[in-house]
């Protein structure tokens, strides 16, 4: 479904914010007292037909950036259709962990009573700071210690949990916290670690243009907490490499 780019408003016309597609979701964020942060999930706050409206509405606003960067948007064929383009992105790709609701998750039974440590990765992560809206790529391992009460997960849904979360406007502690907690809620382990590594474009393309350096982070949770051996041979067995 492509977007619309409506005309901007003629003089006296009705701004954009009077009836905006995004005025109404937040207002429905708003009364039910939920945050809506740039890495937080609104799926459940966009009614039938919105997501298509929210589109068309990012897209005039993005034309508006455009005219706003002084650029010929009437005119210049490589920019004509930008806005339609990134609005499409960033709703249905880049950031559609914001807008869509969770993948379904297939969960089994622990039946053999596993509590042996698993791990998974290194899974591929895209992602983008908030603060530049930069991309952030990197890899990524989830290490599970299940016990008889947990629920298996197919192995492709670690992945799939991960890039719903991460596709979102994020920052690196906060992503990494936010997987933990999807993946405790559904495996119910003894204990849980996640390791990310990843490049910020933000120190790479702009800023200090640091092309070398990388950001490394884990949360560990549960039995990895306590249990020094078990934390070493979960690092050891994933052996990150700068
Ligand atoms: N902690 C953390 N910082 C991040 C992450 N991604 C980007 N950043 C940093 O966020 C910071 C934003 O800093 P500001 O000083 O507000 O922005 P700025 O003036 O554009 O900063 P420079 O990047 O130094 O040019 C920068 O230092 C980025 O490197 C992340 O995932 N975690």
């Amino acid at each position: 479904m492509t977007a619309h780019v409506p005309a901007p408003p003629e003089d006296g016309a009705h701004s954009l914010d009077d009836e905006a597609v995004s005025e109404r979701i937040r207002k429905r964020l708003q009364a039910s007292k939920s945050r809506f942060f740039a890495n937080d999930n609104i799926a459940d706050f966009i009614l039938p037909g919105e997501h298509d409206e929210l589109e068309a509405e990012v897209a005039e606003r993005f034309h508006a950036v455009l005219r706003s960067l002084v650029i010929d948007v009437d005119n210049d064929h490589n920019t004509h259709d930008t806005a339609r383009r990134v609005a499409k992105m960033y709703l249905n790709e880049v950031f559609a962990g914001r807008f869509k609701t969770a993948p379904n998750i297939t969960e089994f039974p622990n039946d053999t009573s596993l509590n042996e440590l698993l791990i998974v990765g290194p899974l591929t992560i895209r992602s983008a700071c908030s603060h530049h809206f930069c991309p952030i790529m990197g890899r990524l391992w989830i290490g599970l210690l299940p016990n008889q009460h947990s629920n298996l997960l197919g192995l492709s849904k670690y992945a799939r949990l991960a890039e719903w979360v991460m596709s979102r406007p994020q920052i690196q502690e906060e992503a990494v916290s936010q997987l933990a907690d999807q993946v405790m809620k559904r495996v119910r382990p003894d204990g849980l670690a996640i390791v990310m590594e990843a490049d910020h474009f933000c120190m790479q393309w702009r800023g200090v243009r640091d092309n070398g350096s990388k950001m490394i982070n884990s949360v560990m949770r549960g039995a990895f907490l306590k249990d020094a051996a078990l934390r070493r041979e979960f690092l050891s067995l994933i052996n990150l490499k700068a």
